[in-house]
C-alpha cells in the first residue's frame, strides 16, 4: 500500500532546500537549494554539513552513475543483505524517475508498506533510501541518468530483490505494464509472500 509524500518548504540555509518527511520518516525527500544567477544556477546537492542528520550520519563510499535509454526501464527493487546492507541517496542527472522504497525491517509499523517519489534533473530531488529497505525505479523519459551514492560497496554475494509487480506489494508505477524494460535477473525475482526478511526495526536515536 503507497504511503504519502507530504512536502513543505524549508526555508533555511542550513541546508537551503527542502527535507519531506514520508509517512515512514526515516525515508527523506529532499531538495537542495539552487542559487540562481544570469548564469544558471549553483547548487550544493551534498555536504555533510549541512544535511539531515540521517545523512550526515550516513558515510557513503561508493558513487554510481546509471543511464537508462528508455523511457518504462524499470531497475529494482533490490538491496544487499547484510552485513553490506545499503543506505543510498539517490538524485536524477537528467530525465525523470518515479523512485520508490520498501520497507523491509521485521518489526516496523510500516513492514511491506511503500513510499515513492518523482525526482527530476529540472528540480534536483533527492530520496533518501535507508538500510533495511528495497530500492526501485523507473524512468519517466528517454535517456535518463541517475546518480546516487551507496554507504557499502558493490557485494554481489549480498545482492537481493523482489518482484517489481508483486501484487502483496501493490506498487502503482506510473508507466503501463506493457512498456516496461526490465533486466533478465529483474524478470526472475522472488514475490514478497516468500521473503525472509533479513531486517529488523530499530527505532533511530535521534529525529532525522
Ligand atoms: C549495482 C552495481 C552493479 N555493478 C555492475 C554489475 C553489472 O555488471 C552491472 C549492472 O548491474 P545491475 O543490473 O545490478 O544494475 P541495476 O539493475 O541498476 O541495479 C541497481 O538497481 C537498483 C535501483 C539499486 O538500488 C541497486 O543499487 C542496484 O541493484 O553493473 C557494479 O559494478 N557495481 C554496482 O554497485
Amino acid at each position: 500500500m503507497r504511503l504519502a509524500v507530504t512536502t513543505y518548504e524549508w526555508s533555511s540555509h542550513d541546508f537551503g532546500g527542502e527535507v519531506n518527511p514520508t509517512d515512514i520518516p526515516e525515508v527523506i525527500l529532499l531538495i537542495p537549494r539552487r542559487f540562481r544567477d544570469e548564469r544558471g544556477w549553483f547548487s550544493e546537492t551534498y555536504s555533510v554539513r549541512s544535511c539531515p542528520q540521517a545523512l550526515s550520519r550516513t558515510a557513503f563510499v561508493q558513487d554510481n552513475q546509471v543511464f537508462s535509454a528508455a523511457r518504462g526501464t524499470l531497475r529494482g527493487l533490490h538491496f544487499q543483505r547484510p552485513p553490506q546492507s545499503q543506505a543510498k541517496l539517490v538524485r536524477v542527472l537528467r530525465g525523470r524517475i518515479f523512485d520508490v522504497a520498501v520497507d523491509l525491517r521485521v518489526g516496523s509499523s510500516t513492514y511491506g508498506r511503500w513510499v515513492g517519489a518523482t525526482l527530476t534533473a529540472e528540480a534536483g530531488e533527492q530520496l533518501f533510501v535507508p538500510h533495511g529497505f528495497a530500492h526501485g525505479y523507473c524512468t519517466l523519459e528517454p535517456e535518463t541518468e541517475v546518480a546516487y551514492k551507496v554507504d557499502s560497496f558493490y557485494t554481489p554475494d549480498c545482492d537481493a530483490g523482489l518482484a517489481w509487480d508483486d501484487p502483496s506489494l501493490d506498487i502503482t508505477w506510473p508507466i503501463r505494464t506493457e512498456e516496461v524494460v526490465l533486466s533478465g535477473r529483474d524478470r526472475d525475482l522472488p514475490t514478497f509472500a516468500n521473503f525472509v526478511s533479513p531486517f529488523r526495526y530499530e527505532p533511530a536515536e535521534t529525529p532525522v
